[in-house]
């Protein structure tokens, strides 16, 4: 969708900003530039709108070669989101996210209408924000007024320059989450240039790690923190990768174990012999679980003759549909003060698959390390055991 050919850019006073760049963004990929200040990120997302020009080299939107597009025309093909959203001051939320369809001829209302629909799915009430200024909005209101202002016009791709990067932590951590949930529906091509590696990570199918003016590494965010492709690369994605890997690495089904297992209407099990049971309900749904001192402390009093597991199950509040982050599970483990959590099926109405201990999300992690070290699928990976040495 986006390729750069050899493309340099040498400024007039002999700054090279961009040095003999070739890579590619497929259509729907959302690409991350990544590196430290001054190191052309910028100068190559603006080549792609022609705010800059190449000093050499070509640059291919959809197969077209840019330099023969009129820039107004190439524009209307392009979505732009700057930190500094350059909303206009003296114009509404609503009138601001409209201007682009009604430059290009789209009538008022319906403009307006098409802009209430996007600053809803940006996550803003047109009733609450349409009508009000840019002062009046937050940081993070004005950067999602300036995402729906770039889809207004539906383009096929969208620049992003450090889109959040001028809101606190926070905001920022609900931007991504919303935006990524935004791209699952739109699938746009995206080029998004952070200089934040945790951003990078998060957000992009693939991350270009910027070092002076070219790219150390083009690969998948668990292949660029499990298998930096040189010193630079390791050290800027930093010593704390193995931390990192975590969000990128989903919960496979391999990775589960299959605990004991009883059913809403068995009778009460008061033999059980593992500390507790997942409860199933008739659809193998997941619904709860029940523990082996209960049942037996139940039994014991006398109270259970007749109970079925229904009757004593409890609520699962830690688990997780299968392909969810290492990262979340840890978190879930965490909040639930948990010893595991119950992994899903999400597509077939919460099917139980099995749960992932601690040490077997240990295991998961370990083992994607290795499978990228040696790119490799991670099902295809042994991971040895290494047995302590005993005095
Ligand atoms: N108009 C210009 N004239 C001369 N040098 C320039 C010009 N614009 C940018 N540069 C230089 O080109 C290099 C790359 O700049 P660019 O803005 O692309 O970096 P960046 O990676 O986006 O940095 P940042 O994260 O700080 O925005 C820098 O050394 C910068 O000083």
């Amino acid at each position: 969708m986006i390729r750069f050919e050899h493309v340099s850019k040498r400024y007039a006073d002999g700054t090279t900003a961009v040095d003999d760049l070739s890579f590619e963004v497929n259509e729907g990929e959302l690409v991350t530039l990544v590196g430290p200040s001054g190191c052309g990120k910028t100068t190559t997302m603006k080549m792609v709108n022609r705010l800059i020009e190449p000093t050499e080299g070509r640059i291919f939107l959809d197969g077209d070669d840019i330099s023969a597009i009129d820039p107004v025309q190439l524009r209307r093909r392009i979505g732009y989101v700057i930190q500094q959203v350059g909303l206009f001051p003296h114009k509404t939320v609503l009138d601001n996210t409209a201007t682009v369809p009604h430059l290009l001829g789209v009538k008022r209302a319906k403009a307006r209408e098409r802009a209430a629909e996007l600053l809803d799915l940006v996550g803003l009430d047109p009733g609450t924000f349409g009508d009000r200024y840019p002062d009046q909005l937050s940081g993070g209101q004005r950067q999602r007024v300036g995402v729906a202002r770039a889809l207004a016009a539906d383009p096929p791709v969208l620049l992003m320059d450090e889109p959040f990067g001028a809101v606190d932590p926070v905001v920022r951590d609900h931007l991504q989450t919303e935006f990524l949930r935004l791209q699952q529906t739109l699938g746009k091509t995206v080029l998004f240039v952070t200089h934040d590696i945790e951003e990078a990570v998060r957000l992009g199918d693939r991350i270009a790690v910027y070092g002076q003016g070219s790219i150390e590494q083009f690969d998948t965010p668990s292949a660029v923190l499990g298998a930096p492709a040189t010193p630079y690369v390791a050290d800027f994605v930093g010593a704390d990768r193995g931390l990192k890997r975590l969000s990128v690495t989903p919960i496979e089904e391999g990775d589960l174990e299959q605990p004991p297992v009883v059913h809403l209407d068995d009778p009460l099990p008061t033999d059980l012999d593992a500390r507790w049971a997942v409860v199933l309900d008739h659809d193998n749904n997941l619904h709860g679980w029940i523990s082996a001192e209960h049942t037996r402390a139940a039994a014991a009093e006398g109270g259970a003759k007749g109970d079925t597991v229904r009757d004593h199950a409890r609520r699962m509040e830690a688990w997780l549909p299968v392909g969810a982050s290492l990262k979340q599970a840890f978190a879930t483990m965490l909040q639930h003060d948990a010893g595991w959590i119950a992994v899903i099926d999400a597509r077939s109405e919460g099917r139980f698959l099995g749960v992932l201990t601690p040490a077997r999300l240990h295991e998961a992690l370990r083992r994607s390390t290795a499978a990228d070290a040696r790119a490799i699928p991670r099902a295809e990976v042994e991971l040895e055991t290494v047995t302590p040495l005993r005095k």
